[in-house]
């Protein structure tokens, strides 16, 4: 796997090269677009909110503590098809100062303490996350998981739990979508396999759920 990340911080650097900007986000939340789905979870979509995603790519790729965990699927523990980091949104390594400004945004728009920060790592297409509910928040009657994209498009769709069809948000550089009321408990989410796709980083907000 480590070839495949190897690539990618030649791409890294190269962008750090060209897109070089100090990161920032719009306080306001202009733009912000929400779409409510049935049985009360809602999406909120915001295009382009962090200025600079390119940086904060480069520097999330050196310098978070990436490792591949695994899953257990049908009683067989398998890798993820995914690179994970975990870390305090309150404590981010160094250059990612970004990182707490934009929980302090998101606590005071969506009202909840955001505490700590899963970042993903899609390193090209084969990469992704099967359908489901975010598990820490699957019991709570209403969560908000707020998603912070870098990096290289990918398509992340929503489909309700009970069946139906599904909506397709294209989450591109600096994106935000946050995911709220009942989405976890009454909604799947996923970000499938395509055939051609390059590294993506996902950046998700969760707060505590007691
Ligand atoms: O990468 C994404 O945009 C979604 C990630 C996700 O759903 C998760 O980590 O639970
Ligand atoms: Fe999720």
């Amino acid at each position: 796997m480590f070839d495949r990340l190897g690539r990618m911080s030649d791409f890294a650097w190269q962008s750090s090269l060209l897109g070089a900007c100090a990161p920032s986000v719009d306080e306001d939340f202009d733009a912000l677009v929400r779409t409510e789905l049935s049985a009360g979870a809602w999406v909120d979509h915001l295009p382009g909110w962090l200025q600079g995603a390119d940086e904060v790519f480069a520097t999330a790729l050196q310098e978070l503590p990436w490792g591949q965990r695994t899953q257990r699927l049908h009683g067989q523990d398998l890798l993820q098809p995914r690179l994970t980091a975990s870390i305090p949104v309150a404590d981010p390594p160094a250059g990612l100062e970004i990182l707490p400004r934009i929980g302090r945004l998101l606590d005071a728009r969506y009202g909840r303490h955001f505490e700590r920060v899963g970042a993903n790592l899609y390193r090209d297409g084969r990469d992704s996350v099967a359908w489901h509910g975010d598990r820490i928040a699957r019991d709570l009657p209403q969560a908000v998981i707020a998603i912070v994209s870098l990096g290289e498009p990918r398509t992340f769709r929503l489909r309700p739990r009970d069946g139906g069809a599904s909506i397709g948000f294209s989450l591109g550089a600096g994106d935000l979508l946050v995911m709220g009321g009942s989405c976890q408990r009454t909604w799947q989410h996923t970000v499938p396999k395509v055939a051609s796709a390059g590294p993506r980083i996902s950046l998700t907000y969760r707060h505590a759920y007691p």
